[in-house]
């Protein structure tokens, strides 16, 4: 009798597990609304062209395979530093920022967690209700105890922000907040800068850590400064913080894998120490991380004239997006005759659109109408396109009534 009698057949990923099943479907009405990964409007994954032209450069000049350092590509640390913060940040020129290139925003995440684990024993999480699938996965496997805060009304299909700031208030002090810096997933409703401010505020007043999930820069709003307000607001108070990056998104690099993990600190002697431990977790994790996608994003950043048009392919692809967002807004609208206010749409930011439909609701959506989407009622809007925003509002109908 095999060894392996006892391990059961695992679920499918909540969110990854959409895909196999939509590739599974021999429908050709099917629509893959699940992965939050970028379509054209042809619905064909996208590389960037200033990907390509990085590439074609790379190729070129012959770079060698050798192993990174554990804590990556140097230029790549730099970039992601500079991107996420703003080049001029003080906090940079003073080395309180310790950058750690990681295995895109997941594996900086996983990082993290391993990090809180080893040296806030005590301390928990606080995670947003609802919130990415994965983060309860990270932390339950990291050992690090999580609770969550409230964040999404269903009521207005907006923040509940009362809720949100009572939660973060109520929780033992020191607790680790974790924040989406921008384009929250799955609701894709964001706090307003006023709201960031007070957000900060009750962070400050109970000495909670907070903890920046930045998997959407520029691919929210279109600009990469506007997307990382919340980042830099926190900092420029003065504030300790982690944030993880991603560029699966903005950049296009899903399958690269790459991304990294900020720890900004208040001296740069503890910033030194930071560092090293969080290298010192690496190395039995995955020693060290690929150069590949470090290279393209240190070369676009690199040269003025590929950080330029790469900020114009996010503009492009935000503006898809939002277009998207409105064709499918002014479908239901003109479609339904239920009198619902369709405008929550609208009002959301990012990839997905946060719809309310329920588990029932959303296996409709599968089984009747062929559209794939995760079953807590997002649909990933980059996945959508003009032409079938239409099929999409008949569904979504057919489906709430
Ligand atoms: C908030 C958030 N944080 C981190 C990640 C990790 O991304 P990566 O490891 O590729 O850098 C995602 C991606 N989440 C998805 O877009 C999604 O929610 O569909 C999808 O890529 C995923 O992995 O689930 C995310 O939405």
């Amino acid at each position: 009798v095999s060894r392996f009698e006892g391990v059961p057949m695992a679920p499918p990923d909540p969110i990854l597990g959409v895909s196999e099943a939509f590739k599974a479907d021999k429908n050709d009405l099917k629509l893959n609304l699940g992965v939050g990964a970028y379509r054209t409007e042809e619905l064909q994954p996208y590389v960037l062209n200033v990907v390509k032209k990085a590439e074609k450069l790379m190729l070129e000049k012959g770079d060698n395979k050798e192993y990174l350092p554990i804590e990556g590509l140097a230029a790549f640390n730099k970039a992601t530093a500079e991107l996420l913060l703003g080049a001029d940040n003080p906090v940079i020129k003073q080395g309180l920022v310790a950058t750690i290139q990681s295995l895109s925003g997941t594996g900086s995440l996983r990082l993290a967690a391993a990090f809180i684990q080893r040296y806030f024993p005590e301390a928990k999480v606080i995670i947003s209700s609802p919130t990415w699938g994965n983060h309860k996965n990270i932390f339950n496997d990291a050992r690090v105890p999580w609770s969550e805060y409230r964040y999404y009304d269903p009521k207005t299909v907006g923040l509940d922000f009362e809720g949100m700031i009572a939660d973060i208030e109520a929780a033992p002090e020191g607790s680790f907040v974790l924040l989406h810096g921008c384009a929250h997933n799955p609701t894709g409703i964001d706090p307003t800068p006023e709201q960031w401010e007070k957000i900060a505020d009750v962070i400050q007043e109970k000495k909670h850590m907070p903890f920046f999930d930045v998997a959407y820069q520029g691919f929210a709003s279109g600009s990469l400064d506007e997307d990382a307000f919340s980042v830099r607001l926190f900092v420029k108070r003065g504030m300790e913080v982690f944030v993880a990056q991603s560029y699966s998104k903005n950049l296009g690099l899903y399958s690269e894998r790459i991304g990294a993990i900020n720890v900004v600190c208040s001296a740069p002697d503890i910033a030194d120490r930071v560092k090293s431990q969080l290298k010192r977790l690496a190395r039995p994790m995955y020693s060290n991380p690929p150069i590949h996608g470090a290279r393209i994003v240190a070369n676009v950043v690199g040269d003025p004239t590929m950080f330029g048009e790469w900020k114009q392919e996010m503009e492009e692809m935000a503006g898809r997006i939002k277009n998207v967002r409105q064709k499918l807004y002014d479908s239901l609208s003109a479609k339904d005759q239920s009198g619902k206010d369709w405008s929550f749409i609208l009002r959301q930011i990012g990839m997905f659109s946060y719809t309310g439909l329920n588990k029932a609701q959303s296996d409709n959506m599968t089984d009747k109408w062929h559209v794939y989407m995760t079953k807590d009622g997002r649909i990933s809007l980059a996945g959508l396109s003009l032409a079938k925003c239409d099929y999409l509002a008949d569904a979504i109908i057919d489906s709430f009534h």
